[in-house]
């Protein structure tokens, strides 16, 4: 089984090594990297899970997955550049950055899977769109969807696509759970217990989730169920949309695409490997 070494073992780092173990990797083939001591051990506690400096993560790992954040990957890449060659691979978490800089700044033919998953992998149920770089083969790709799907669902799209996916899917639990607390807010206003407003739109959630997920249905024909004539649901309907949340949605999404292009743009001028 490959070995993998998670470089920055922050909030998605350290879901991706929760979620692999949940999905039945051995502790002995994770490794990672974590510049606090103290952060470094309270997780190799809790997981098990070795904490190694960036040579020895080169050196045994199969696959580097860089989970820092964008505008922590330039010193990464210096670190990394003389380690790497063209058996080992490099999987991108980072929101915004091509696989094309990677490929500037290491060793010739260094494949690199640039990917967007997002946060539900803590709960085995993360989306990650994958992409390939241009010295990644089919083997690399499918050993990333299979390391992936461990811990969620994966599609595979051009690399063009992913600073759109970046802001749909990559932020889209924090969209999802912006409106939960809103909602929240509401039965506050309306008179409810915070613990029962908390009870009854956590739930609502997950059932609209499992009904998405396990009917097949379009979400306009289950939104339509719920709407009766004259009834109470149209009511709250019209007033999100005499508030402009749909365009709001569109908007806020497109913002957060934007700023995953202008992430990617940063490192443009720093020093090519030549
Ligand atoms: N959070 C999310 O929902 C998602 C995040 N991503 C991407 O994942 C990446 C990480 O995001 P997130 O987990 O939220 O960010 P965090 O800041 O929580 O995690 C990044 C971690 O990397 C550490 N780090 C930075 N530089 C180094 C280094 N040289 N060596 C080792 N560790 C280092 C940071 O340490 P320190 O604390 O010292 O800064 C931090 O622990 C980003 O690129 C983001 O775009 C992708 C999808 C979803
Ligand atoms: O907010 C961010 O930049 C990261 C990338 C996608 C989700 N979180």
């Amino acid at each position: 089984m490959s070995v993998i070494a998670v470089m920055g073992a922050g909030k998605i780092g350290e879901a991706l090594l929760s979620g692999l173990l949940h999905g039945g990797r051995r502790p002995g083939d994770l490794l990672f990297t974590e510049r606090h001591p103290e952060r470094a051990a309270e997780l190799t506690s809790r997981y098990g899970v070795e904490a190694v400096e960036v040579d020895e993560a080169a050196k045994r790992a199969d696959v580097l997955v860089v989970a820092v954040k964008p505008q922590d990957i330039d010193p990464v890449l210096v670190e990394l550049a003389p380690l790497l060659g063209p058996s080992s691979l490099v999987v991108s978490l980072c929101a915004g950055l091509p696989t094309a800089l990677y490929e500037r700044r290491l060793a010739d033919g260094v494949p690199v899977v640039r990917v967007m998953p997002n946060t539900p992998m803590v709960v085995g149920e993360a989306m990650s769109a994958i992409s390939p770089g241009r010295y990644a083969t089919a083997e690399h790709l499918a050993l990333v969807e299979e390391l992936l799907a461990c811990v969620g669902k994966v599609v595979r799209v051009p690399e063009s696509q992913q600073d759109a996916v970046t802001a749909l899917s990559g932020s889209g639990p924090a969209y999802f759970f912006f409106l939960v607390e809103a909602m929240i807010d509401a039965g506050i206003l309306l008179g409810l217990p915070r613990a029962v407003a908390e009870k009854l739109i956590i739930q609502s959630a997950v059932g609209a989730s499992k009904m998405l997920a396990d009917t097949g249905e379009h979400p306009v024909t289950l939104r339509e169920a719920v709407t009766s004539p004259a009834g109470t649901t149209i009511n709250a309907i019209r007033e999100l949309e005499n508030h402009g949340v749909r365009a709001a949605l569109i908007a806020a999404i497109e913002a957060a695409r934007d700023r995953s292009v202008e992430l990617g743009k940063a490192h443009e001028d720093q020093p090519d490997k030549r």
